[in-house]
């Protein structure tokens, strides 16, 4: 493993913690591997760079994703990691210690010039180095490089769910995952955005919904011990009390419009959530649009009925399920209520309006 200065969590098998102001993540350009033990110099990174061509690829990696199997296969990956890119990069390893420590640790990394950062885990460590590579709605850089420099994307699917890698039919297979990343093929992949009034655009590459999923999410985040199950429990757990609601859509900037009696209104970028459910499943990552599908006016035991055609994608033609393709969606309540659940690839928010669009081929991704 070539040397890696680190500033934030950077570290060979070390639980790296965030530090507040974060100092910089350095990638600096040696020739030879060995395991990270101290900080380096920005400008000696700096000059270093210019006479290297092996590349730095930093992986993130959320040691408690699924219940911490994540951290375990890990460990016996990294040496086949090691030797299977040996011959092409660098190999930076940073171990979150934290929920959200991924985005800080991609921000500094695609700064210092990484040219590969690596989600390793589930869709939520996925969903923050997505994050990651934004910086208050635009495009985070590296500092030293030409602007045609950019970090790809890539994932080692881990968690739990792994819905995003189910869209590609990846399994969960770590070895299958570094092969694609040693192979090396790079796709234009679409990154959703979604933005509330907090006034901080949030980013997604799942799906983002609205109201009852978003509510199973929560709930099902009570019960990742179940597995994949925890989802099904968590909708269930969702629709106590619930009530549909009265939305209004406005899309691509149309028309507003009403939609009645709204079960759950997801924004899909890719077609899994909830641990396998096909919700959006006519989308395509890399079309440079989202599927929205619209679920209305269902009561829990139709949910229950209509479950194994969420699994295989097949709900688009049950009554009630419309799906439409947009580039961009504004999402208000009718009337003001305290109970609607926004969730973007999981992260919950606390926030209506919203709208989401698309930035088509934001990002590239090792597929
Ligand atoms: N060191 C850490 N300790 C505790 N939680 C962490 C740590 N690092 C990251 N996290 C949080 O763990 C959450 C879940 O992780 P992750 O998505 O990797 O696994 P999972 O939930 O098992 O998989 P999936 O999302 O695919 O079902 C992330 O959203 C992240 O915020």
């Amino acid at each position: 493993m070539r040397s890696i200065a680190l500033g934030i969590g950077i570290s060979s098998g070390v639980m790296a913690t965030p530090a507040t102001p974060r100092p910089s993540l350095i990638l600096p350009r040696a020739s030879h591997s060995r395991s990270q033990t101290g900080a380096v110099g920005l400008a000696s990174g700096r000059s270093a760079a210019t006479v290297s061509s092996r590349r730095n690829f930093v992986f993130v990696v959320n040691p408690s994703g699924a219940n911490g199997r994540t951290g375990k296969q890990w460990k016996e990956l990294l040496p086949h990691l090691r030797t299977r890119l040996a011959d092409q990069c660098d190999i930076c390893e940073c171990i979150t210690s934290a929920p959200f420590h991924a985005i800080d640790i991609t921000r500094e990394a695609i700064k210092d010039g990484a040219d590969a950062v690596i989600a390793v885990g589930g869709d939520g460590t996925l969903h923050e180095v997505v994050n990651g590579f934004f910086c208050k709605g635009s495009p985070v850089h590296a500092l030293d490089q030409g602007p045609g420099h950019s970090a790809a994307l890539g994932l080692i699917p881990l968690g739990t769910g792994s819905d995003f890698a189910r869209t590609f039919n990846w399994t969960n297979d770590p070895h299958e995952a570094i092969d694609r990343i040693v192979r090396g093929v790079k796709s234009k992949l679409d990154i959703g955005m979604m933005e509330g009034t907090d006034g901080n655009p949030h980013f997604f590459v799942n799906v983002a919904d609205i109201h009852l999923s978003a509510k199973a999410g929560y709930f099902a985040s009570m019960y990742k011990r179940f597995g994949n199950l925890c989802y099904v429990f968590g909708t269930l757990r969702a629709f106590w009390g619930h009530s549909n609601r009265d939305l209004k859509i406005k899309v691509n900037g149309g028309e507003w419009r009403t939609i009645h009696k709204v079960t759950a209104l997801c924004i899909g970028n890719a077609k899994y959530f909830g641990g396998g459910m096909k919700i959006t499943p006519t989308v395509d990552p890399f079309s440079g649009d989202l599927e929205v599908v619209i679920l209305q006016d269902f009561k829990w035991y139709g949910f229950l009925f209509e479950l194994h055609r969420l699994y295989r994608g097949t709900h688009l033609s049950v009554t009630g399920v419309s799906s439409i393709r947009v580039q961009s969606i504004e999402v208000v309540e009718k009337e003001v209520s305290a109970d609607i659940f926004v969730q973007s690839d999981g992260e919950h928010f606390g926030f209506l309006p919203t709208k989401f669009s698309v930035l088509p081929g934001a990002v590239d991704f090792f597929c």
